[in-house]
């Protein structure tokens, strides 16, 4: 039996005096995915961002090697990687920047050849210098994903990483998630589209949609 490292107890989230979800029990161990599913709006967003410590439950508690999240601050965001929906570049940096930039706030200090290597493993060896503004919403992803290259965590936390990705682009990023996860690490993720994490890993799928 696989130990749970994330756990999630009676998750309730309340927005204005909109129920979104309630009663989440998640567990989730090494090498273990969670795909979050869900119609526009039904709380995908906000259950992440919950999971990640940047949102507080309603209701309930999240545990990460069995201790709160919240009275382990800074262990848990060494052991997190969190990409959100949005794209999180500040538009007048070029990648390089934005990725140096990130990678300082994980407490990480990457060479340039680091980041050049992983935005060249992304496709965007040509665009690395570019202030992301000029950017295309595609290249926008890549970029962010990039941090996956150089930033190790136990648990990943991606929210719609495949948004605006070509197919070729999809296909790299599952493999990069697949590798992940043959690695012992943690995946919860959202996407409108159906992920393929291979055979191997062992996955669970919830579905936010009448969670309420
Ligand atoms: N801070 C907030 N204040 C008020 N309402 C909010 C807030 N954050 C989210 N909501 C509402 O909560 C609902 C769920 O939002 P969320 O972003 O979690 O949905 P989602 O399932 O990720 O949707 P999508 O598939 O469109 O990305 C939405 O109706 C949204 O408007």
């Amino acid at each position: 039996m696989t130990t749970a490292l994330l756990n999630a107890q009676g998750l309730a989230c309340t927005r204005g005096n909109q129920r979104l979800f309630s009663d989440i029990n998640l567990q989730l161990g090494a090498g273990q995915w969670l795909y979050l599913q869900g119609e526009n709006g039904a709380g995908k967003t906000s259950l992440l961002r919950i999971l990640a410590g940047l949102t507080l439950p309603t209701e309930g508690n999240v545990l990460w090697q069995d201790s709160p999240i919240g009275k382990q601050r800074s262990q848990y965001h060494q052991d997190l990687l969190y990409i959100g929906h949005h794209a999180g570049l500040k538009e007048d940096l070029t990648l390089t920047e934005n990725l140096r930039a990130q990678l300082a706030i994980d407490g990480i200090q990457a060479s340039a050849a680091a980041i050049r290597d992983a935005l060249t493993r992304m496709g965007l060896g040509k665009r690395q210098h570019l202030p992301a503004r000029v950017l295309s919403a595609g290249q926008k992803r890549r970029g962010l994903l990039a941090r996956a290259l150089l930033r190790p965590a136990k648990l990943w936390i991606l929210d719609e990483p495949f948004n605006a990705l070509d197919v070729q682009a999809i296909a790299q990023v599952q493999n990069l998630l697949k590798t992940h996860l043959a690695q012992g690490g943690l995946l919860v993720l959202t996407s409108h589209q159906t992920p393929d994490l291979g055979q191997d890993a062992a996955g669970f799928i919830l579905n936010l949609s009448g969670a309420r």
